[in-house]
C-alpha cells in the first residue's frame, strides 16, 4: 500500500506537474488480479480498486494500519465501477450491479470481490454501523446543471447524515448526461473535510481536466478513466471531460453535512 502525506496549500506555488501528480492523483489503483490501495494522510482516507481475474480477491490488512484485519478500526464503501459483480462480507454475498454500492461496517473480518472492478474508499471508524446495499433507486437522486452549462448530471448520495449511516464515511456517485462534460460548477470547498473524485466510464483515450488548488491559485490534473484525485481541504475540486464520464465522490472528516461547503465564483477563481 503506498503511503502519501498531506499537504499545504502553500507548497503549490512552484510545484511541477509531476509533483502535483504525484502528491494528489492516483493512477494506477486498478490492476487486473490485485486488490490496489493508497493510504492518505488527508482525513486518513484509504482508496483502492480491486479487479478480480481468475477468481475471488480478498481485501487484506496491509502493515500500515497495524491492525489485525481492515476493519478493526475503520469502515469501507465500495462502489462496482465495472460489469455485474458480488461483494461478500462475512459470507453475505451483496450481489451489486454496475454503480450500485455496498457499506461495510467496522468490525467485518472478511471482504472479497468477485466481478471486474471495484472501487474501494475507507476512512477509520469509533462506532460501528450495519453492512448495507444500496442500488442507484435506493439513493437519493439530485438532478443538478443544464444543457447550456453543458453540466446536466445527476448525483446519487448513498453514504450520508440521510441515507446509509456511516461513523464518518459520505459516498455517492455522480453521472454525466451525454454530451455534458463539467462537473461540480461552480465548485466549493470544505474546510472540514477531505474529499477524493474517483472518475469512471471515461471511453478510452479521453481524458478530465480537473482543477484543484486554492480558488485563487488553480492547477489542473489531466485525468484518465478509473484515476482518483484527492483533494485536501483547501483545494477547490472541478473538472471538465472530453467526453461524458461518472465519477464517484468520497468524503471523510470533520462533519457529513454535504451541504457544509464554501462556494466558489468562478470569477473568484484564478
Ligand atoms: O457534480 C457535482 O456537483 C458533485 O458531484 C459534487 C460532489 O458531490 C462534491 O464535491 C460534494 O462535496
Ligand atoms: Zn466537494
Amino acid at each position: 500500500m503506498e503511503v502519501r502525506h498531506a499537504t499545504a496549500p502553500d507548497q503549490i506555488a512552484g510545484a511541477s506537474t509531476d509533483w502535483l501528480r504525484r502528491r494528489f492523483l492516483a493512477e494506477q489503483l486498478f490492476v487486473p488480479g490485485e486488490v490496489r490501495l493508497l493510504y492518505s494522510h488527508e482525513d486518513r482516507i484509504v482508496v483502492g480498486g480491486a479487479m478480480p481475474q481468475d477468481g475471488p480477491l480478498r481485501l487484506h490488512t496491509p502493515d500500515p494500519l497495524r491492525s489485525e484485519y481492515f476493519l478493526e478500526r475503520r469502515e469501507l464503501g465500495v462502489v462496482n465501477v465495472g460489469g455485474p459483480g458480488t461483494v461478500t462480507v462475512d459470507g453475505t454475498a451483496y450481489p451489486l450491479a454496475p454503480k450500485e454500492c455496498v457499506y461495510v461496517g467496522r468490525g467485518a473480518r472478511e471482504v472479497e470481490f468477485e466481478g471486474d472492478a471495484f472501487y474501494l474508499v475507507s476512512t477509520p471508524a469509533h462506532a460501528t454501523f450495519p453492512t448495507v446495499a444500496a442500488t442507484l433507486d435506493d439513493a437519493e437522486p439530485v438532478r443538478l446543471g443544464g444543457r447550456d452549462g453543458s453540466n446536466e448530471r445527476t448525483i446519487y448520495k448513498y453514504v450520508h447524515a440521510k441515507g446509509i449511516r456511516s461513523c464518518q464515511l459520505v459516498l455517492g456517485v455522480t453521472v454525466l448526461e451525454p454530451g455534458s462534460m463539467w462537473n461540480t460548477m461552480p465548485c466549493h470547498t470544505h474546510e472540514r473535510r477531505t474529499e477524493v473524485y474517483l472518475y469512471f466510464d471515461l471511453p478510452p483515450g479521453e481524458r478530465v481536466i480537473h482543477l484543484m488548488g486554492r480558488p485563487d491559485e488553480t492547477r489542473n490534473l489531466v485525468v484518465a478513466d478509473r484515476q482518483a484525485v484527492v483533494s485536501p481541504s483547501w483545494s477547490v475540486h472541478c473538472g471538465f471531460g472530453t467526453k461524458s464520464y461518472s465519477f464517484v465522490w468520497a468524503m471523510g472528516g470533520e462533519n457529513q453535512a454535504f451541504e457544509d461547503m464554501e462556494q466558489v465564483e468562478i470569477g473568484e477563481m484564478r
